[in-house]
């Protein structure tokens, strides 16, 4: 049984090489995490007492601001960062799927990287190489499969991307935003797929700008602010609040 389990955790980036007094003078804006000024480095509090519980079959999509925490909350899940303060435990295979196109590798092929990529998320080689036919179809970049990744668009390494993340069976799913580049067109025609892989998933939580995704893929939302969960609830609740305050 798949869980994630939060409790009181902050996460802090100490900045080493910034000048206390200058921020001190600054406004703050209404964009990023709290700066605090009171230690002698300045600390970028980007998570601040977390208390989170989540179970198989859920689905939460996190909203807020720029620099809200989103990311580093899907970090703290992965395991990529521990928490400065409190705990996060997560019982389950992870697949974290941060920056679409980053982690390929641009010196070999679209085909061998289809392969690395599905190892590294989790999948065996031999259940890989079923898939590798399937996915080439779906990225439509035909004969460019055959010359290296460095040759791609940034839509095109998105797509191929797009096209193994869409196939695996994750236990847990982190899944950061990275759908900017690819065509509308495109878009499209992979909905259908991250519609099944959503309903496959244990358990997903994903951080996306676009309302119409979340609304076809989660089913509760939280709504992150300062580094904190302003709200969270149904999908629909949560985002007319985050609405209401924007
Ligand atoms: N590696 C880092 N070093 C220092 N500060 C960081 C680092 N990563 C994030 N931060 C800070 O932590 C805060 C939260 O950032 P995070 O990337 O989690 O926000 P976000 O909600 O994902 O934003 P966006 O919607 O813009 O992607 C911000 O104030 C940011 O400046």
């Amino acid at each position: 049984m798949v869980s994630i389990e939060v409790r009181g955790a902050y996460v802090d980036f100490p900045i080493f090489d910034a000048k206390t007094r200058s921020l001190k003078k600054q406004v703050l804006g209404k964009v990023g995490g709290k700066i605090g000024t009171e230690a002698k480095v300045p600390i970028i509090e980007a998570l601040r007492d977390i208390t989170l519980s989540l179970r198989e079959g859920d689905r939460v999509g996190l909203v807020g601001h720029n620099g809200a925490g989103k990311s580093t909350l899907l970090r703290l899940l992965s395991g990529i960062y521990e928490p400065t303060r409190g705990s996060a435990h997560v019982v389950g295979r992870i697949a974290p799927v941060f920056d679409l196109g980053v982690g390929l590798d641009p010196e070999v092929s679209g085909h061998e990287n289809i392969l690395i990529r599905g190892l590294f998320l989790g999948m065996g080689r031999k259940q890989m190489e079923k898939k590798v036919d399937d996915i080439a179809e779906f990225t439509e970049l035909g004969d460019y499969l055959h010359l290296p990744l460095r040759t791609y668009s940034a839509g095109m390494r998105v797509r191929l991307a797009l096209g193994v993340v869409t196939t695996i069976d994750p236990e847990i799913l982190i899944l950061d935003e990275g759908l900017g580049a690819i065509d509308s067109a495109f878009l499209a025609k992979a909905r259908e797929r991250l519609v099944d892989l959503a309903q496959r998933s244990g358990l997903l939580v994903f951080a996306l700008h676009a309302d119409e995704l979340l609304m076809e893929l989660c089913t509760t939302a939280l709504w992150m602010d300062e580094g904190r969960i302003r709200k969270h609830g149904p999908l629909s609740e949560v985002l007319a609040a985050y609405k209401g305050r924007l």
